[in-house]
């Protein structure tokens, strides 16, 4: 019987976009769980940060791991996490007793070229954009995303496998963690 695969690690590192390209491979259903709790909402992650707090937020964000590991014995999927999904110790029991863990790095000057127009993640909004420069901007961003991923990398290294995403394209990266799973994960039906 297969569980489902979870991808971690921080914002930018790709969990959307080659989860989205895994799951087609491995032809099983995809799930993010920001996507889910904006549809189940029907509201923003920045609306729900701004007026109810990163806290509510994240009891959402729990409540959604729990509705979709649920799932993962029937119906398994690949289920792409939110950066911060992976801190509480809850939501790290729920995923590791219902699939294996894929942790996504990728450098933090990449992140920064990767994310540093997003207006949608409320973590990494400055004061900053607002007339400041770009490179102001840019060493704010620099400095919150190697702030929270001291705070986390011990967390995220409890994951079963660990892929580096700089410098590959979605495609690489989709082969490497495939190879890195152990087969039953690989067949639906093994
Ligand atoms: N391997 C890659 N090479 C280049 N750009 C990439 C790669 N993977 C993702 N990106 C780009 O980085 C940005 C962020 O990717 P994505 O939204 O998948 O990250 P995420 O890990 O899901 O973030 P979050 O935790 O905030 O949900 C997107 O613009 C995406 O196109
Ligand atoms: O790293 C984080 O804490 C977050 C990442 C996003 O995926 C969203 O879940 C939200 O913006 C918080
Ligand atoms: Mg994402």
């Amino acid at each position: 019987m297969a569980y489902n695969i979870y991808l971690v690690g921080m914002m930018g590192t790709g969990k959307t976009t080659i989860g989205k390209k895994l799951a087609e491979h491995l032809n099983r259903q995809f799930i993010d769980i920001d996507q889910y709790i904006v549809e189940e909402h029907g509201r923003s992650i920045s609306d729900i940060f701004a007026t109810n707090g990163e806290a509510y937020f994240r009891d959402l964000e729990t409540d959604a791991l729990r509705t979709i590991s649920d799932k993962g014995e029937t119906n398994p999927a690949v289920v792409a996490t939110g950066g911060g999904a992976f801190e509480r110790e809850l939501n790290r029991k729920i995923l590791m007793d219902s699939g294996k863990i894929v942790w996504l790095t990728t450098s933090i000057e990449e992140i920064v070229k990767r994310l540093n127009n997003d207006t949608t993640r409320p973590l990494l909004q400055t004061s900053e954009k607002k007339g400041k420069s770009q490179d102001s901007h840019n060493n704010e961003l620099e400095q919150r995303i190697t702030t929270l991923m001291a705070s986390r990398e011990h967390n995220y290294r409890l994951a079963d496998i660990h892929v580096t995403t700089d410098n590959k394209s979605p495609e690489d990266i989709v082969e490497e963690i495939t190879a890195k799973l152990p087969i039953k994960y690989n067949n639906l039906n093994g």
